[in-house]
């Protein structure tokens, strides 16, 4: 075989795998008029080579993010430079509906793009390339796997009871609570919050029943709440809540508003009607507490004074509070 055969048997076999590889290729003058669009554009478009040689990128395809591609382009064609565009950054260049039936969830397919300069004979770039890679089936798992790993953080953080935090994480909540007071002081106020004489409804009503009863508190509760608020479940029965940038009395507005609404409120539990109260404690933040532990434990001392005197109520924690739980 002569070398002009072989170069062009080269040439067809070339130009045989540019149509049908399973990459986009479409080559593109200095004007963006098109040079090239191979078999997978013209599968994915609906557009044949033939129909679209020699006109304009922007103008054929005006759903294009053109000022920001011409940007990119324009960088290749200056600098001579390839770029790329990850799905990541932009999760297509065009918009060609994903048909991959097991990511099929994906209206569109996702794309990495690569800008490639094409330089003449004489070293000019006188046309780009624009290589499109279909990576929906990476960027589908991708998008899965972070939604998974944020799904079991979201549980890892969360008591399945209440849905409210779960004491772990409700810790670091108040720990970095209680660093912001540190480092920059500012005001804030813990609640200690206990369901009365829950042991009572157990053995009446049983646990199931009780358990109707500590997530219709913990509803009530985060209907409650503000968004910078932080409440979980601290321990069986017992709830506590962050209040940033508050008082102590109106943390006690908070809680007296929540304590009567849960007084006045009523469990359906099978053909049961049940009632219930809670006792609360608020511990403002200052210069007596040392720690987050102390924190708490002034809330619970306020809680305790609470429960003697009579449950149903608030109290607020105070230099007295410490002192009558420190002589029972
Ligand atoms: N149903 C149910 N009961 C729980 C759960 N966690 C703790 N308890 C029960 O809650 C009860 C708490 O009782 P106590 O600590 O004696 O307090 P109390 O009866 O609420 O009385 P006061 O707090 O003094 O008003 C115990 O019987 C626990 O078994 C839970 O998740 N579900």
């Amino acid at each position: 075989m002569s070398n002009d055969q072989s170069a062009m048997n080269e040439l067809h076999w070339l130009i045989d795998m540019v149509q049908t590889i399973e990459v986009g290729l479409v080559v593109l003058d200095r004007h963006y008029n098109i040079q090239l669009w191979n078999g997978f554009m013209e599968n994915h478009s609906g557009v044949s080579p033939n129909s679209i040689k020699g006109q304009n990128l922007f103008t054929r395809f005006p759903d294009l993010p053109a000022t920001w591609l011409k940007q990119k382009m324009e960088s290749v064609f200056m600098l001579k430079n390839r770029a790329f565009i990850s799905w990541e950054q932009r999760p297509y260049v065009f918009q060609f509906k994903n048909y991959r039936p097991i990511t099929g969830r994906a209206d569109y397919m996702y794309q990495n793009v690569t800008l490639l300069p094409l330089a003449s004979l004489t070293g000019q770039v006188t046309h780009i390339s624009v290589i499109i890679y279909d990576v929906t089936d990476i960027a589908i798992n991708k998008l899965q796997l972070k939604a998974a790993n944020e799904q079991l953080e979201r549980l890892s953080q969360t008591d399945g009871l209440t849905q409210l935090h779960n004491r772990r994480h409700w810790q670091e909540c108040l720990d970095h609570e209680y660093d912001m007071y540190t480092r920059y002081s500012g005001m804030a106020s813990l609640v200690m919050i206990d369901i009365d004489n829950f042991k009572h409804i157990n053995d009446s009503y049983g646990h199931l029943a009780g358990d109707k009863v500590i997530q219709h508190i913990a509803h009530l509760l985060s209907q409650s709440l503000r968004e910078t608020d932080c409440a979980g479940r601290y321990g069986g029965e017992e709830f506590a809540v962050v209040l940033p940038k508050t008082s102590g009395a109106d943390a006690m507005n908070f809680t007296e508003r929540l304590r009567e609404k849960i007084a006045a409120s009523v469990i359906v539990y099978e053909s049961l009607k049940i009632s219930v109260t809670v006792s609360l404690g608020v511990c403002e933040i200052g210069s007596h507490i040392t720690s987050s532990s102390s924190w708490i434990s002034c809330s619970d001392k306020a809680l305790y004074e609470a429960k003697q005197k009579g449950r149903n109520c608030s109290v607020l924690h105070t230099s007295t509070t410490a002192k009558k739980i420190s002589q029972t």
